[in-house]
């Protein structure tokens, strides 16, 4: 019997994955990142492993043919994934979210604590030379973080390792939202409230939930006219959950504090894009997961996924179609 075909849509995943699958399949790498590789190389294939960012359509879909069985997605999100068509074909899909986690985290409480202490500004002056010889005690104040409420959206792998470092900081209050309440924010002290509520109590927000059209945009105007005036504003998810004229808006009326960024629209984002003029938003391209280490514990969760459904074996972390 010849062995199922997995098909690697990008020449630059971590070796360990090619490796852990060549035991059980034979792996074919995509020779380009342009569509057209991509529709050549998926021909006949039985999973593919599929990381961010490349749209996985009908179109493509159809190009792999009927005996597709699992797709790996080496990411923690999957909106760049058609799930209806996934799911119309009988075809499993894993994400690598826990895989991620922690390092996403990291980069969240950067981003959070680089807002509130006004990073970009402050670079800005020492830049501009209008760094002041006089000492002034009320120069460039930012905000704390003891004590502070922290609100979180989506208690994930990722909202999770966020309150766990949180936790350290000396917080006052942990929140979230979520589709549910999780026995994980119980463990972590963490309290389930309204969306309402995390808007309007929270010092720092942090989003970390899927994009789904659920989602989509439901940081808006309103959302941050909710906000407090001290408040923090950190996204790490994707930037079509928030509604980025309306934050832009906020920043500049100073109606928030602070945005940090990791995730906006359009990516990459024109460098004329006001987003990158203001001095009250710290901003990173989109990096949060990027380090060697978690790139490939990625690349092997991802791996392990698409042996698993291979075999007919429940996935390590299905997403649920
Ligand atoms: O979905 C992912 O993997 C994230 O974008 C990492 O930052």
């Amino acid at each position: 019997m010849s062995l199922p075909r997995v098909f690697v849509a990008n020449p630059q995943i971590p070796k360990i994955a090619h490796d852990m699958l060549q035991n059980v399949a034979t792996v074919v790498t995509t020779a380009g990142f342009d569509k057209k590789s991509i529709l050549e190389g998926i021909k006949g294939a039985d999973a593919l492993l599929w990381p961010g960012r490349i749209k996985l359509d009908k179109e493509v879909l159809d190009a792999a043919g009927p005996q597709l069985k699992v797709v790996g997605a080496m990411s923690a999100g999957y909106n760049h994934i058609d799930l209806s068509e996934l799911k119309a074909r009988g075809i499993k899909l894993g994400n690598a979210s826990p895989a991620l986690g922690n390092t996403v985290a990291d980069m969240a409480i950067l981003l959070a604590l680089a807002a509130a202490r006004r990073f970009t500004e402050g670079r800005k002056h020492m830049e501009e030379g209008t760094w002041s010889k006089q000492f002034n005690p009320r120069w460039m104040m930012g905000q704390d973080v003891a004590d502070s409420t922290i609100g979180i959206i989506g208690l994930g792998s990722i909202g999770q390792a966020i309150a766990k470092r949180m936790k350290a900081f000396d917080v006052g209050r942990i929140i979230y939202v979520g589709r549910s309440e999780k026995k994980e924010g119980k463990e972590l002290g963490a309290e389930y409230v309204t969306l309402d509520t995390l808007i309007k109590e929270s010092d720092f927000i942090f989003v970390a939930a899927p994009l789904d059209d659920n989602t989509r945009h439901m940081c808006n105007a309103s959302f941050f006219a909710k906000m407090k005036k001290t408040s923090v504003f950190v996204n790490v998810s994707r930037g079509e959950l928030v509604d980025q004229d309306a934050l832009i808006k906020a920043l500049k009326t100073n109606q928030i504090f602070a945005a940090g960024l990791d995730v906006m629209t359009p990516e990459p984002i024109n460098p004329d894009n006001e987003l990158l003029r203001l001095p009250n938003a710290v901003l990173t391209p989109h990096i949060a997961s990027s380090t060697e280490k978690t790139r490939i514990a990625m690349a092997k969760w991802t791996a392990e996924n698409i042996i698993r459904g291979l075999k007919g074996e429940e996935l390590l972390t299905p997403v649920q179609l």
